[in-house]
């Protein structure tokens, strides 16, 4: 269905994109990529020993390395961190494949993420405004994704995966629609060179 095009996950801290990746790479028979664990594998450092030690732009470079690096391959399921939307750099290697955003309310993000201390950007003393900006910051850059998935409070993450497996199947089926829709135009219009002998 998909003949090797990549599948990219986006979205915020704790939408599920490690948890939902893996099961969907399964399904397709594709390999999951983490470009957190690459970037945390490549360096021998956590995410958060490099944006301690190294500053935020440095992640961020490492971050678009292992993107390209990444996209050069096919039959790969990424599970991007929450922050590859923000440079326009990564757009060029995203729209290589299909972005599926997923979607979470922050009152769910926030349940979630209370206990976590491994993302350096967020501050537990308010954990809510903290994910409340972030979102701001980043809505109208996730919305480009070309299917996006609304995830609910109680839907598992099972339900998420199958989801998102029908979304995507969907969508391929949407786009053969358009190829053979455009193929009958052009067989019925033949572009017409213009001949400078007539007139
Ligand atoms: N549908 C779900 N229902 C309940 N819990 C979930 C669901 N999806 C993910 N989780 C849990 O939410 C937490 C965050 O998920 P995960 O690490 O997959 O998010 P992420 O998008 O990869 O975050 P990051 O961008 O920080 O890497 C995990 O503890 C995971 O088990
Ligand atoms: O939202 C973000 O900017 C981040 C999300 C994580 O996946 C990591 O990539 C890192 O903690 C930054
Ligand atoms: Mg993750």
């Amino acid at each position: 269905m998909l003949n090797g095009v990549n599948l990219y996950l986006i979205g915020m801290m704790g939408v599920g994109k490690t948890t939902i990746g893996q099961p969907l790479a399964r399904h397709f028979g594709y390999q999951f990529v983490d470009t957190d664990h690459f970037i945390e594998r490549a360096t021998g450092q956590s995410i958060s020993t490099i944006f301690a030690q190294s500053g935020e732009a440095i992640f961020r470079q490492l971050e678009t390395a292992t993107l390209a690096e990444v996209s050069a391959r096919t039959c790969k399921v990424i599970a991007t961190g929450g922050g590859i939307v923000l440079k326009r750099e990564n757009w060029s290697f995203l729209r290589h494949g299909v972005i599926i955003w997923l979607d979470v309310p922050v009152e769910v993000l926030q349940n979630r993420l209370r206990h976590d201390a491994n993302r350096p950007l967020l501050h537990h003393d308010d954990l809510r405004e903290n994910l409340i900006e972030l979102l701001n910051e980043r809505q109208a850059l996730y919305a480009q994704a070309d299917i996006r998935i609304r995830v609910a409070q109680t839907d598992t993450a099972e339900q998420v995966v199958q989801r998102t497996i029908a979304a995507i199947a969907d969508a391929c089926e949407q786009k053969r629609q358009l190829d053979q829709h455009l193929e009958r135009l052009n067989a019925e219009v033949p572009f017409q060179l213009h001949d400078p002998n007539k007139n």
